[in-house]
């Protein structure tokens, strides 16, 4: 099959996500001729998965620097994002360099974000390998590193200059972390494009492997729904935030669980919660908040939640980016494919939702 492109806008450097499998031979043209050096970012344990990425851009010319950092969320600190402007600064990177991310969407957020403040803004190119990473965290020019205090707490806005989902690295991706990139894709469908939670519905088990059939559909409709949604709103500032629907939660989650609960678990939680929210206010109903449990649990997503104390959740969402002073505010639904904000929901309100979780 051939490679599918699709653009994102809204800047004056629009780019592409190229899809496909066995794409790496796109790689060079990303990059652009004006690079000498690349640095390519990778998780220490994706050593043979960044190999042939090295070798594509060698092959072009360019003098390879290869970065190897710890994996997954561990590398989303300032101390990993410190030792790599070290490591640009010995090798001499200039304005005209660039950076290469190759990995899950902890990687691609890292490398982003070291490429954003590197010289205040070298090119990055993202290589996501994870099927959250091709279809999210690539996508679009959020980047950011985690703080003691929060997820994703620093970071800026800082698009690629490409985007290569080789679909060809899916295979040897754990299961569990194939299915946490489920959840942004079925989110992809609550917020903005139902056929996506019809796809998952007609097969569930192909949904969750990289060799299902409707798995290509799946991913570029959840690219689609990205890009059209960053291309309005690059920074934010309204309707962009209908991408963070379930994160409220699902960020604090993270958090309280040390960083060691996959993103799109807490995300599978966070929608589920959500749902419960907007049907407690009356916006949905049963029926709409059965579908996120019966959607997310076919696919084998958590859809409850016991854990961490409640007060100690609701803390930590009060730094989440939405928030407006002490204003809580949460991506809700009024009906599947009709994000709005509810904002300040009472206390009652999110008590009893979060008693849903746990029930
Ligand atoms: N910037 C954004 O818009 C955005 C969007 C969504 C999520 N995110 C962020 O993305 C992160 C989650 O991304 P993730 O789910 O990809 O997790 P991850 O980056 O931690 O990767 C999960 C695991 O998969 C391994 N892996 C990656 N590719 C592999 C491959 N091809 N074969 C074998 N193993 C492979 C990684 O080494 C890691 O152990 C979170 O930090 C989240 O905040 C960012
Ligand atoms: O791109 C966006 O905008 C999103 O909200 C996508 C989310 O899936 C992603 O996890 C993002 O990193 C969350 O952003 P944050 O601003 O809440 O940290
Ligand atoms: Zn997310």
């Amino acid at each position: 099959m051939t490679a599918t492109r699709i653009g994102v806008g809204g800047t004056s450097a629009p780019y592409d996500v190229v899809v496909g499998s066995g794409v790496l031979g796109e790689l060079p043209a990303l990059v652009g001729d004006r690079a000498a050096r690349v640095a390519v970012i990778h998780p220490e344990t994706l050593g043979e998965v960044a190999r042939p990425v090295c070798a594509a851009l060698e092959a072009a010319g360019r003098t390879v620097h290869p970065m190897p950092v710890p994996d997954g969320e561990a590398a989303k600190t300032v101390a990993v994002a410190a030792d790599l402007w070290a490591r640009l600064g010995r090798a001499g990177f200039t304005r005209s360099d660039v950076v290469v991310g190759v990995g899950g969407g902890a990687t691609t957020d890292l490398a982003g974000f070291v490429a954003a403040s590197w010289l205040r803004g070298v090119r990055a190119v993202l290589v996501p390998t994870t099927l959250l990473g091709m279809v999210d965290a690539a996508v679009g020019g959020k980047t950011g590193i985690n703080t003691d205090e929060g997820k994703n707490l620093v970071g800026a806005f800082h698009p690629p200059a490409g985007v290569l989902c080789d679909m060809a690295t899916l295979p040897t991706l754990p299961a569990a972390d194939y299915i946490g990139g489920l959840a942004e894709i079925i989110k992809a469908g609550f917020i903005a494009d139902p056929v996506i939670l019809d796809l998952v519905e007609a097969d569930p088990e192909g949904a969750a492997r990289p060799e299902g059939r409707h798995t290509r559909e799946l991913v570029e409709r959840a690219i689609a729904v990205k890009a059209e949604v960053v291309s309005g709103d690059l920074r934010e500032s309204g309707r962009r935030e209908i991408l963070n629907y379930g994160h409220t939660l699902g960020h604090a989650i993270e958090r309280a669980e040390n960083y060691t609960f996959r993103h799109g678990y807490a995300v599978a939680i966070g929608m589920v919660f959500a749902a419960e929210l907007a049907g407690l206010d009356g916006r949905i109903d049963d029926a709409v908040i059965a579908r996120h449990r019966t959607v997310l649990a076919s696919v084998g997503l958590p859809t409850g939640y016991a854990g961490e104390a409640w007060e100690r959740l609701r803390d930590t969402m009060r730094v989440d980016k939405k928030a407006r002073g002490a204003t809580l505010r949460f991506v809700v639904l009024d009906g599947i494919g009709e994000p709005t904000i509810l904002s300040g929901p009472a206390d009652d309100l999110l008590d009893a939702a979060y008693r849903r979780l746990s029930a």
